[in-house]
């Protein structure tokens, strides 16, 4: 017999700054492609795509597509379009795709990379929070799927991941706070410290100010990379990551997206801190504790009539079911999380109920 060790993963930067001047030199740095596809939205596409272009400049061939802005566009009629327009350019495997846009247009951009011609290399400009701290970097791509969210997909990890904060500034508040969620999480999973920042900094972070939002994405993104780097495929301490998500994505679907993922995400990690508590894992004040961060940042609002028993059926439809059992991310302090696959339908019945009861 003989045996060789196959290394899968490969480190690729994230850069953070407030502009897009250092773009090309970056992209210079990983990748030297003989035609870009950059594929975006049409919300996005009409805020960045000209500016993104011109820094690129003219050596290259620079094609976009745009699709139509928004999670409804998930889905895998939205990738054979894109591989349509792909190969309208003749784009081969020595082509570039970048994602320019939120977590939809990472997601489906990603999906699209990681398999027309069985892969090429793609980038990722993220231009929301969430997209920012959380789904640029992991190498999760991929579409929803009927009604499950995320459900057809690949861990693709893009070349480069460049952050221009400031395209923040044209996001719309409700979005920019949603996407928050996913910040806070990372701290209440992994860094009571950064816990104490996002609550000092809360003003600075809400206003915009650069050097908070700057040192926010590093912290947030350093906490998420070092979960990947040690189970980039999800199969232990990667779903810790998926903190407040397994009833988040089923409050998502049962509200028809009318909900935005980081508002659900935070009404999940409060169900998920209630259970926690529930069983005397953490005590009631860490449960304030969740409770005063996301109210800090604004989330919360008051929770609608959702039927209890459609959210339940959502929840134990989650993808992430293994041997039948749906893994729950609880609470053991703040800044440290671990995995369940035993908690009751009660439980979680419980924690909707006072939920709603807190948030009115
Ligand atoms: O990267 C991960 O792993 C996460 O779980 C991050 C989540 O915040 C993110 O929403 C992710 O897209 C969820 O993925 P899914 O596998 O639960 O669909």
């Amino acid at each position: 017999m003989r045996r060789l060790e196959a290394m899968e993963a490969r480190p690729y930067p994230i850069i953070l700054t407030s502009d897009f001047s250092r773009l090309k030199a970056a992209i210079n740095e990983v990748a030297c492609p003989s035609a870009i596809m950059i594929i975006t939205d049409t919300h996005v596409g009409h805020l960045y795509l000209a500016t993104v272009k011109e820094e690129l400049g003219e050596g290259i061939p620079v094609y976009d597509y745009a699709f139509k802005a928004g999670e409804t566009s998930k889905h895998l009629g939205t990738i054979t379009e894109i591989y349509n327009a792909l190969l309208a350019v003749h784009m081969d495997r020595s082509g570039l795709i970048i994602a320019l846009g939120g977590g939809v247009v990472g997601d489906i951009a990603g999906f699209v990379a990681s398999s027309y011609m069985r892969g090429i290399p793609f980038i990722q400009i993220p231009t929301t929070i969430v997209a920012q701290n959380d789904s640029s970097m992991g190498g999760k791509v991929g579409v929803d799927y009927l009604d499950h969210k995320n459900m057809v997909g690949a861990f693709y990890n893009p070349k480069l991941v460049y952050t221009n904060i400031r395209t923040l500034g044209t996001l719309p508040e409700r979005e920019f706070i949603s996407g928050l969620a996913e910040v806070l999480k990372h701290a209440l999973i992994k860094n009571k410290a950064f816990y104490d920042y996002l609550l000092k900094e809360k003003d600075k972070i809400l206003q915009q100010d650069d050097r908070s939002l700057i040192e926010m994405t590093y912290t947030s993104c350093k906490a998420k990379c070092e979960v990947v780097e040690e189970d980039a495929k999800e199969l232990g301490l990667r779903k810790i990551l998926n903190f407040g998500h397994t009833i988040g994505h089923a409050l998502e679907t049962e509200s028809h997206f009318n909900l935005l993922h980081g508002e659900c995400v935070a009404y999940g990690m409060v169900m998920s801190a209630y259970i926690s508590y529930g069983r005397g894992y953490i005590e009631a004040s860490h449960l304030k504790d969740v409770e005063s961060l996301c109210r800090a940042y604004k989330l919360l609002a008051p929770f609608g009539e959702y039927d209890i028993h459609s959210l339940l059926q959502h929840i134990l439809y989650d993808k992430k079911k293994a041997y039948g059992k749906v893994s729950f991310i609880l609470l053991q302090a703040i800044g440290q999380a671990c995995i369940k696959n035993d908690v009751t339908q009660e439980e979680i019945e419980e924690a909707i109920l006072y939920v709603r009861k807190t948030c009115q």
